[in-house]
Order: C-alpha cells, then sequence, then structure tokens
C-alpha cells in the first residue's frame, strides 16, 4: 500500500474501459491497472480547463484531504498523474454507478433505504469532522453506490480543512477582527444542512427549496420553508429528523451522532454491517 503512493503512474499501467460519466472538467472511465489487474475509476481532466477555471489549488487540497480518508462510505482516491495536457484521478471503482441515476429511476426511496443511506452518510461525516475535513458539497450528484449497495461519498474537490484559527494564530487573539474570529460561516455544520436536503429529497423525489427561479428557491432557503407533500406519504419520524436538521441558525442543527439515535433511523436502517 504505502510502495503505491510512492509510484509515478503512467497511461501506460492502465488498460483503459469505457466512459463512466463526463463531468464539467473531463470523462471517468473504468480501468484496469495492468500489473494487478486492479479495477479503477480514472478521471481525466484537462489542464487547461483547470487553469481557465482557477482550482488547481482545490485539486490539489482534493488529493491531499483524500490521501489521509479512509472509510468504508468515503470513494477512495488512490493516487493522480499527469502527462502534458492531462491530470488523471485513480479512484476507487463504483461498481453501481451514480446514486443520482438511482433516485431518477425509483421516483424516491423508500424509507428503509432512505434511513440506510442517511445513516451511512451520518457516518462518514462523523469521520470526516473527526479529521477536521469538511465536504461542503453533497448532493446526489456526489454520491456512488458500490458493489453491495453500500454508498459512497465521492468527490472532495470543494472539501476543505476547518483548522481553528485560534489554534493557528500563534496565542493571542487580541489582534483579530470580528469576521476573523467568528469565522464560522463553513463550518461542519453545512454538512448537516445538505444531509437534511438529502433526506428529504431520498423521500420525495425533489429537495425540499426547489423552484422555478433561482432567486425564489434562495428566498425559500433562507426563510426555511419547509413543507411536506401529502404525496408520497412519508412518516412523521422522517419529517421530524429533516425538521431538526433544516434549521437557520447552524448551531441548533441536529449533531451527527444524535441523527444515528433518531427513532426513525434506529428503526428503519439497515445496520451498518
Ligand atoms: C460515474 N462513476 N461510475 C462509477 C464510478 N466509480 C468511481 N468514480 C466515478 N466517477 C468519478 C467520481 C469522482 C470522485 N472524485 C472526483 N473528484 C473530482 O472530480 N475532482 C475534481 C475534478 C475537477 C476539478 C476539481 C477541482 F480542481 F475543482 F478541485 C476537482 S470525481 C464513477
Amino acid at each position: 500500500e504505502a510502495a503505491a503512493e510512492k509510484k509515478r503512474w503512467t497511461l501506460n499501467d492502465f488498460d483503459i474501459g469505457r466512459p463512466l460519466g463526463r463531468g464539467k472538467f473531463g470523462h471517468v472511465y473504468i480501468a484496469k491497472e495492468k500489473r494487478s489487474n486492479h479495477i479503477v475509476a480514472l478521471k481525466v481532466l484537462f489542464k487547461s480547463q483547470l487553469k481557465q477555471s482557477q482550482v488547481e489549488h482545490q485539486l490539489r487540497r482534493e488529493v491531499e484531504i483524500q490521501s489521509h480518508l479512509r472509510h468504508p462510505n468515503i470513494l477512495r482516491l488512490y493516487g493522480y498523474f499527469y502527462d502534458q495536457k492531462r491530470v488523471y484521478l485513480i479512484l476507487e471503482y463504483a461498481a453501481r454507478g451514480e446514486l443520482y441515476k438511482e433516485l431518477q429511476r425509483c421516483k424516491h426511496f423508500s424509507e428503509r433505504r432512505a434511513a440506510t443511506y442517511v445513516a451511512s452518510l451520518a457516518r462518514a461525516l462523523i469521520y470526516c469532522h473527526g479529521k477536521h475535513v469538511i465536504h461542503r458539497d453533497i448532493k446526489p450528484e456526489n454520491l456512488l453506490i458500490g458493489a453491495q449497495g453500500e454508498l459512497k461519498i465521492a468527490d472532495f474537490g470543494w472539501s476543505v480543512h476547518t483548522f481553528n484559527r485560534r489554534q493557528t494564530m500563534c496565542g493571542t487573539l487580541d489582534y483579530l477582527p470580528p469576521e476573523m474570529v467568528e469565522s464560522t460561516e463553513h463550518d461542519a455544520s453545512v454538512d448537516i444542512w445538505s444531509l437534511g436536503i438529502l433526506c428529504y429529497e431520498f423521500l420525495y423525489g425533489v429537495p425540499p427549496f426547489e423552484a422555478k427561479e433561482h432567486t425564489d428557491t434562495y428566498r425559500r432557503i433562507v426563510k426555511v420553508d419547509l413543507k411536506f407533500p401529502s404525496k408520497p406519504v412519508v412518516s412523521s419520524a422522517a419529517k421530524d429528523l429533516i425538521s431538526q436538521m433544516l434549521v437557520k441558525e447552524s448551531s441548533k442543527r441536529m449533531p451527527l451522532h444524535k441523527l444515528l439515535e433518531h427513532p426513525w433511523v434506529v428503526q428503519n436502517a439497515e445496520p451498518s454491517g
């Protein structure tokens, strides 16, 4: 394993297979590492596009963050390499593909399936937050399904390390302006809100604040204009959990470990196995 990290990979180390998906910055292909016959996903990114969008630092941060994360519900990033024009990400292959396609196919998930996914996401986020990493981009497009149907959080392109400035400002806070001291706008509770949105979308098939115009969606979010349709029928326990996560005051959102003890999760989620 450690040896694998040191190795300089090149495209010649892989047999490239069918495309798995196409993203904004490039395509993903299934691939087989020739020496080990190990199946991986290879994301190909064009340097020109990365430069144009000025996201190189984000990619570096993703690779750095991902190299320390090991969790069954987090898609592994094994390594990367580059050539003249492209950067390649060597990723764990999720055999059952993209969750959003599954949600489109089923319209909405059963309460058991939704609770199972929400519980595994909560465990993955507890693990990330324990390492001061917040994902910040939890949505169906970034969720994949492994060979045993298990959920995998992918694409840490927007994740950040939340270092506590107090520790890194060499002791004194006295000279920090208010906005620096209370720089909590991006604390881990952003992921709790997103998980609440996801839970709603798993059960109803649409996100709670969806609207035709962006301005209307924005207005509904800041107002937390949360409504539960009469169809499909959803248990009051599920609605109770969602209502405790979609709270405007970030410090008042249900903490992730409390989510795992919520009756709806306890009664509906499959044991993590
Ligand atoms: C579709 N599909 N089906 C099966 C399957 N199995 C594995 N993977 C798949 N798809 C790839 C999932 C990803 C995981 N990590 C990613 N990371 C990323 O795309 N990072 C990234 C890109 C461009 C720019 C930036 C930057 F610079 F802004 F940070 C960051 S994408 C699969």
